[in-house]
């Protein structure tokens, strides 16, 4: 037999390679039914597409927010496909509600189940009603549903304003008239942190700094804003990595060992008062273990899944709620002729000294639609990733303006993503849909499924009055005493500050980027 060369070999591999990907990529194309779309090298929301920068040939996690306005339109759908011919698996990525109802309002009949890929990273405390599916996740919402009640609100509520006066106070803007916060999440982010910490968790958080505790431990707000902040390391780092002798590595292991220790202990001292008949706190997790233990046999949740879901509500309502005030702020700077309209509907609620409660919550009209419309430009849960668990069929109406709709089958293991940046960017829900246009959320009632950057169906957010409450209620506070003004750099216009600041960061949640404004006393 003639022998045969290393370039022979390498050419035969190469070409072995070369097919193989072809025969993915005419896979992929027939998994998706020849839907028009994008045809990548690799999946863009898994590695290593998404984390390769977002470029010509590799869409990444930012495609979607890049390419709002154009994505769908040319391709002329509202179902577009990514077929990956390197790695990855194909998706169907739609902006059609629709759509996105037949995939995202789960049941224990759906054929759609959140892949196990993407839960991974919520199931760091146990599992929760946000990573559960089918019976699970009505086990847990079961259990979760009663936690989120009017008195939890009211909680949040009060408990927002006083975080509001400790951090006029702390900050030291008491008798200021100007004051310029170069980075606006940095107060947003520690109000939603400690409002869960008081309402999610029922620890008496404060807005100064806590100090070490006599005995050298750490105080569990510490422990919680580590946590917090060090959760993708948690995610994606392997065990060894944990041992490495590096400060932050060594502070966040201890902050996970001794918050997971605190939390079991809290479980049973919880347990144990309402057994003896105490009266009942106000916070979620208290109410979400008395649930719990109205429940028997199987529907009774363990300890690891109660703090499962007391974490979530750290993870699921932290940042997002941060960034959708952040994003407000932004906008609002941007017009000064709505803040006057806010500002004169804050006063005819609760006049010049009076503070925010629940019952006055509906009447601040304005200042929710400024939120909901910045929510709506800004959808922290951007993305929502579903898998086929069985072969199944997807209903897809027509373009706009054309009657009816077609079927087309979905195989086992096809995910279809709800693009949320496309469904809130889609002009058939939204005119102007690139414009922040508060007004177009009055008359929409509070509780209407209209809002849907909180997703539809059974599976909407659960912490939806949450975030609400506790936005509207800091809103009102701070944009009575205050007018928001872009912090301008040295030179720079009011445009230039728009196109600089209004653009998105995205990991987890889709947010805005570092916001600057310059508050200014009302009536200075
Ligand atoms: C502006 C703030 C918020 C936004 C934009 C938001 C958005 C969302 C979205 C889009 C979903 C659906 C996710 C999916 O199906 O894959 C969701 C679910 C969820 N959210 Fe929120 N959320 C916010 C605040 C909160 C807060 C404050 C909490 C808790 C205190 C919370 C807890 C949850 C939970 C537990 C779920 C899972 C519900 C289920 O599957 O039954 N969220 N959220």
């Amino acid at each position: 037999m003639p022998e045969l060369s290393t370039s022979t070999v390498v050419l035969a591999l190469f070409g072995v390679f070369v097919i193989s990907r072809v025969v993915k990529l005419v896979n992929g194309l027939k998994a998706v039914s020849y839907l028009p779309g994008r045809r990548v090298p690799f999946q863009p929301l898994a590695l290593p597409g998404a984390a390769l920068p977002t470029t010509w040939w590799n869409p990444g996690l930012k495609f979607p927010w890049l390419d709002r306005f154009t994505f769908y339109k040319r391709f002329g759908s509202e179902n577009v496909s990514v077929v990956p011919f390197m790695f990855g698996v194909p998706g169907i990525y739609t902006s059609n509600l629709d759509v996105a109802r037949q995939v995202i309002t789960g049941g224990h009949k759906s054929s759609f189940i959140k892949p196990e890929s993407a839960s991974q990273a919520l199931l760091v405390w146990g599992m929760n009603l946000v990573a559960a599916d089918n019976e699970m996740w009505r086990k847990h919402r079961r259990v979760m549903g009663p936690a989120f009640n009017n008195k939890l609100y009211e909680f949040v509520c009060t408990e927002t304003n006083k975080i509001y006066c400790d951090m006029v106070e702390i900050e030291g803007w008491a008798g200021k008239t100007v004051m310029e916060v170069p980075v606006i999440q940095k107060l947003t982010f520690k109000v939603a942190l400690l409002v869960i910490g008081s309402c999610a968790f029922g620890f008496p958080f404060t807005w100064s700094e806590p100090g070490i505790a006599p005995d050298g431990s750490m105080p569990v707000q510490e422990a919680i804003r580590i946590v917090t902040e060090t959760h993708m390391f948690k995610i994606a780092a392997p065990k060894w990595a944990w041992k490495l002798p590096i400060k932050w590595i060594q502070e966040s292991k201890r902050a996970h060992e001794q918050l997971a220790a605190f939390m079991r202990a809290q479980v049973n001292n919880r347990k144990a008062e309402i057994n003896d008949g105490g009266s009942l706190a106000s916070n979620a997790f208290s109410m979400l273990v008395q649930a719990n233990e109205l429940e028997s046999g199987k529907l009774r949740l363990s300890d690891e899944e109660l703090i499962g879901n007391v974490f979530i509500m750290l993870f699921a309502g932290h940042e997002t709620t941060a960034h959708t005030l952040a994003a407000t702020l932004g906008f609002l700077s941007l017009h000064p002729e709505f803040q006057d309209e806010i500002y004169e509907e804050i006063v005819s609620v609760i006049g010049d000294k009076g503070e925010p409660t629940l019952e006055n919550y509906p009447m601040f009209k304005k200042v929710l639609a400024a939120f909901y419309e910045a929510l709506r430009m800004f959808p922290a849960g951007h993305i929502l990733i579903r898998e086929a668990q069985e072969d199944t069929v997807l209903t897809i109406p027509n373009p706009v303006g054309e009657e009816g709709s077609k079927t087309i089958p979905i195989p086992k293991g096809l995910h279809v993503n709800v693009d949320m940046i496309g469904v809130q960017y889609n002009p058939r829900y939204f005119d102007e849909p690139e414009k922040f246009k508060p007004e177009r959320w009055y008359g929409v009632a509070p509780e209407s499924e209209g809002f849907t950057a909180f997703s539809v169906g059974p599976r909407m957010c659960i912490g939806r009055k949450f975030a609400t409450v506790e936005s509207v209620t800091w809103l009102a506070m701070l944009l009575r005493e205050w007018r928001t003004e872009p912090l301008l750099r040295e030179g720079e216009t009011v445009e230039a500050w728009r196109a600089r600041v209004l653009d998105a960061t995205m990991v987890l949640t889709l947010g805005v980027s570092d916001v600057p404004v310059r508050f200014v006393r009302r009536g200075a």
